[in-house]
C-alpha cells in the first residue's frame, strides 16, 4: 500500500523554481515533469522522472511497491516539494505554488485521505468542494452569501449528476455505500472543474462490483467531460483495458513507457514489476 504521504505536507523552505529553464514546449502537452527527483534523507524515491502527459490522454502510472508512483503524485499535487527538477502544468511551473493554487490551476486528485465531511449531505459536500477550488480554503461564511449560492447549487447538482449521485444529494454522506463514497470522492475532485484528474488506487479496498462500476465511471466521466487522467492502479486488468499509455516506474526510475500492448511484453518490465513472470 502507499505511503500516506498526504498528510506530510513537506513544504521544504528550499525554492527552487527560479532556477528553472524552459524549452518549448507543445499546446497538447499539459502536464511535463523535468529532471524531477524526490529524496527522502538517503533514499530516491523519485530519480530525474520526465514524463509527459497531453490533453485527453488516459496514463496510467504503474510498478512495484515502492517505485515512487504516490511520491511522483504527490510532488504534483504539491503535497511534497522536490529536491530537484520542475513540474509544468500548461507550459508554466507550478513548483512553488500551494497545494491549493495548484488546484485552482487545473489539477485535482481523487481519492485523498479524508476528503468527504461526513457528517454533511451528499450535496453539502459538492456545494463545499465547488467553493473550496473556487477560494483556496474554504470559509463557512461562503455559504451565507446569496448572490453565490445559485452557482453553487447548480455547480454541485451538475457534479452529481456526473457522479451519478444526484438521487442521493440528501443523504448523508456517512450513510453512502463505499462504492458511491468513492463516487462522491470523485465528485468532490471533479467540483473544482479540473483539466487533469489524478487518482491514486481508485479501486483499493473495493469488491469487484465496485471495482467494476467506478471503472466505469472513470470511463463515462472522461468521455463526458473530456478530461486527462493519470492513474495510479495495481490491478493490471483496469490498467491495461483503460490507459492509452502505461508509464512504468521502478526504483525511482522511468523504465519504461508505451501504449498497453507495448507495455505487457515488454521484458525490463516483466522482470521489475513481477520478477520475471508474465504480465
Ligand atoms: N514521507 C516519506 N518519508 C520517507 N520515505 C518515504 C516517504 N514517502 C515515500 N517514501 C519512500 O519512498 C519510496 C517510494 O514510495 P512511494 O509510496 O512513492 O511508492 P509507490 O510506488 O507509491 O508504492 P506502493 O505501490 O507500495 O504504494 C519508498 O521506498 C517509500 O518507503
Amino acid at each position: 500500500m502507499s505511503t500516506d504521504t498526504d498528510s506530510n505536507t513537506d513544504i521544504e523552505s528550499t525554492d527552487v523554481s527560479n532556477t528553472r529553464t524552459s524549452t518549448a514546449a507543445s499546446d497538447d502537452v499539459l502536464l511535463e515533469t523535468r529532471g524531477l527527483t524526490k529524496e527522502f534523507g538517503g533514499l530516491v524515491a523519485t530519480d530525474d522522472v520526465n514524463i509527459r502527459v497531453e490533453r485527453g490522454e488516459q496514463v496510467s502510472l504503474i510498478g512495484p511497491n515502492g517505485a515512487g508512483k504516490s511520491t511522483l503524485i504527490n510532488l504534483i499535487t504539491r503535497r511534497l516539494e522536490p529536491t530537484d527538477g520542475d513540474i509544468q502544468f500548461k507550459n508554466s511551473s507550478i513548483v512553488g505554488l500551494d497545494p491549493h493554487e495548484v488546484v485552482q490551476r487545473g489539477v485535482s486528485k481523487s481519492f485523498q485521505t479524508a476528503s468527504i465531511f461526513p457528517d454533511l449531505s451528499v450535496r453539502e459536500n459538492a456545494e463545499i468542494a465547488g467553493l473550496a477550488a473556487e477560494n483556496g480554503a474554504f470559509d463557512f461564511k461562503l455559504l451565507t452569501h446569496r448572490d453565490s449560492l445559485t452557482d453553487v447549487h447548480q455547480r454541485a447538482r451538475d457534479t452529481l449528476e456526473a457522479v451519478g449521485l444526484l438521487d442521493s444529494a440528501d443523504e448523508t454522506a456517512a450513510d453512502l455505500p463505499y462504492g458511491d463514497k468513492r463516487r462522491l470522492e470523485i465528485g468532490i475532485a471533479l467540483a473544482a472543474e479540473p483539466d487533469l484528474l489524478l487518482m491514486d488506487e481508485p479501486t483499493a479496498g473495493m469488491s469487484p462490483e465496485e471495482t467494476n462500476a467506478t471503472v466505469e465511471l472513470i470511463e463515462e466521466v472522461k468521455q463526458a467531460l473530456d478530461l486527462t487522467f493519470v492513474l495510479v492502479e495495481h490491478d493490471m486488468e483496469i490498467v491495461f483495458n483503460i490507459s492509452d499509455r502505461i508509464i512504468v516506474l521502478n526504483r525511482g526510475r522511468v523504465i519504461a513507457e508505451g501504449a498497453p500492448e507495448d507495455i505487457r511484453g515488454n521484458p525490463d518490465v516483466q522482470e521489475a514489476y513481477l520478477g520475471g513472470a508474465d504480465l
